[in-house]
């Protein structure tokens, strides 16, 4: 389900400050550059506002963001809308008692851990990011939320790439909350 309702206007703003670069960090990638974006105000000001204000209509008591690119987006969203951050971290990058997911991503294999004490049996979380791909990085959040008992209120990404199936992979993860992607390509 998307029921975004960013301009075309705002829509293109952000489209024009994400540069393509080939072969990166693999031959065959097509990477997806966000920092022209970061370093763009009105960019990153218009992403965050627009975030947040998806984080508030969803109803979410929490913000997880994902380790890296995402808690750029993800921590000024949680401020602007007034939520607690919650990090999702590579595997060993946590100090305290995690839960621990293993999962597949266009260029590798990862793991992400979240501490579990962070979220409770009342919080319904938003789990932001960058870049929906294969959707295993948000799938194995979405695991991590469940398993610390708390509800999913969604998945929130700048830019989806339809073209690797992200979104059907993670339909059965989401359950009926939204999946809301800003662009697809
Ligand atoms: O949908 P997927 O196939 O899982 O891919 C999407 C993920 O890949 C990128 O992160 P990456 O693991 O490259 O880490 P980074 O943010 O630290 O660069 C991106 O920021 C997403 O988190
Ligand atoms: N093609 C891509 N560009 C940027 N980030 C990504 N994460 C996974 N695939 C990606």
């Amino acid at each position: 389900m998307t029921s975004t309702s960013i301009t075309d206007a705002t829509r293109e703003l952000l489209l024009s400050r994400i540069r393509d670069v080939p072969d990166y960090p693999k031959p065959g990638v097509l990477f997806k550059d966000i920092t022209p974006l970061l370093a763009d105000p009105a960019a990153f000001t218009a992403l965050t506002d627009f975030l947040a204000e998806l984080c508030v209509r969803h109803g979410a008591t929490k913000i997880v963001g994902l380790e890296a690119r995402g808690f750029i987006l993800a921590a000024p969203v949680a401020v602007r809308a007034g939520l607690g951050f919650v990090p999702v971290r590579k595997a060993g990058k946590l100090p305290g008692a995690t839960l621990g997911q293993a999962y597949e991503l266009e260029y590798g294999t990862a793991e992400i851990e979240i501490h579990a004490e962070d979220l409770s049996a009342g919080d319904r979380v938003m789990v932001i990011d960058d870049v929906l791909a294969t959707g295993g990085t948000a799938e194995a959040s979405l695991e991590l939320v469940r398993r610390a008992g708390a509800q999913v209120a969604g998945v929130s990404v700048l830019m989806e790439l339809g073209f690797l199936s992200g979104r059907a992979r993670l339909e059965a993860g989401l359950r009926d909350a939204p999946l809301e992607a800003l662009i697809t390509l």
